[in-house]
């Protein structure tokens, strides 16, 4: 899948744009704070009905603007899709795939399979559990609508039963039978969710090691280990015996909600240990591998973007993610740097066809 156009207006600092790519490799070149990044976000936007960034859409609206609209012509198993989104302050989002107005966002989800790698990835890495979850949550849905459905109704109920044990706690009562109607819910959707998950996990995990062995050459082993209540114990027991606990806390303590993964540098925790390169290296292979799943279940190679991708890492690591991504396993790459001599280094070993713009001050032109 490729995307062949896009034309922006008032999204953050670009006022104006519109710009036709190659099916290989866009490069975006300029200095910090150009609009480099804003561009990729514009392209994820379209994809996900959000910014990579911020959960607020009015965030996304230039300062003196209010409203921002973007365009997307692509390539898609050979038919042309044209995605639409505009944002007006004040006014419900409208997105549009071939001028019909989606009626759910979440239908959208998954049509334009992309995958982003960002420093702010390592969040991944230094984050709560919530960060962790959101990555494997964010994967799954791109692929398995129903999971997204799961999902919601899981959190819905979660937070309505949290709500009832604040309620029993303040009106010094409780009422088992009243609370298990949630607990229920929580195990029809909990242990769905549940085996998604470990799917997921079990097909990411050598796919993962086989990249980060690439990149950093053998010298390091790494390990990811999916955390779960539910692995150990059937659920619907779980939340009886923790009904005392719960009760106490006035919120559920066990569930999906509480999953985790564990990211280890050889048998250490990678947060603790890893040095900036080691933990950039880790969210690289992490970010390929799940590159690689969503191509193989979705029987389309997803829209890459890589968002200053070459910042602390030594020349070697450099080396062997632009020999990775130059393999044919790969489509449609975006990728912003301060500098060409990277780019250069990739686009001599790709040999394909490439194009260069130039951003300045949210300005984006293609160099000749
Ligand atoms: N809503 C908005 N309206 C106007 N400008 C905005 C808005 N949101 C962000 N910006 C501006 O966009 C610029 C940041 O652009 P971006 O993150 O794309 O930079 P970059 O070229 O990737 O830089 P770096 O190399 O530092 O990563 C900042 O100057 C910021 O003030």
């Amino acid at each position: 899948m490729r995307m062949e156009e896009i034309s922006i207006v008032n999204f953050k600092n670009i006022n104006e744009a519109t710009v036709e790519f190659s099916p290989r490799l866009n490069c975006f070149i300029g200095k910090n704070g150009a609009g480099k990044t804003n561009m990729l976000d514009a392209i994820y936007y379209l994809s996900f009905c959000k910014s990579f960034f911020n959960a607020s859409d009015l965030l996304n609206i230039n300062h003196e603007e209010s409203y921002f609209m973007l365009n997307g012509s692509y390539d898609r198993l050979d038919s042309s899709e044209t995605i639409t989104c505009g944002i007006q302050k004040g006014q419900k989002k409208q997105f549009k795939r071939n001028s019909k107005i989606y009626k759910k966002l979440q239908d959208h989800i998954g049509l334009l399979p992309l995958v982003m790698i960002s420093p702010s990835d390592v969040e991944l890495i230094l984050g709560g559990s919530d960060e962790r979850r959101k990555f494997m949550d964010g994967v799954i849905s791109q692929y398995n609508q129903n999971y997204l459905d799961d999902l919601l109704k899981y959190n819905r109920a979660v937070v309505q039963r949290n709500n009832l044990l604040k309620h029993f706690a303040a009106e010094g009562r409780f009422d088992a039978d009243l609370l298990s109607i949630w607990d229920d819910q929580l195990v029809e959707y909990g242990t769905r969710i549940h085996r998604e998950r470990t799917e997921f996990v079990e097909k990411l995990i050598p796919v993962f090691q086989r990249y980060y062995t690439f990149i950093s050459q053998g010298n390091e082993e790494v390990g990811l280990v999916h955390q779960s209540d539910l692995y150990e114990n059937d659920f619907g027991q779980l939340l009886k015996d923790s009904v005392m606990k719960d009760r106490a806390a006035q919120y559920t303590t066990v569930g999906v909600h509480k999953d985790d993964l564990l990211l280890k540098l050889g048998e250490f925790p990678m947060k603790k240990l890893g040095s900036q390169g080691q933990k950039k290296t880790y969210l690289v292979a992490l970010k390929l591998a799940q590159f690689d799943f969503i191509k193989e279940i979705s029987g389309i190679k997803p829209i890459l973007l890589l968002d200053d991708i070459f910042d602390k890492l030594d020349q070697h690591r450099v080396e062997q993610i632009v020999t990775t991504v130059a393999g044919e396993q790969f489509g449609q790459i975006f990728i912003t740097d301060t500098d060409r001599s990277h780019l250069d280094a990739i686009i001599r070993k790709l040999g394909t066809d490439f194009r260069i713009f130039n951003v300045e001050t949210g300005k984006v032109k293609p160099v000749s």
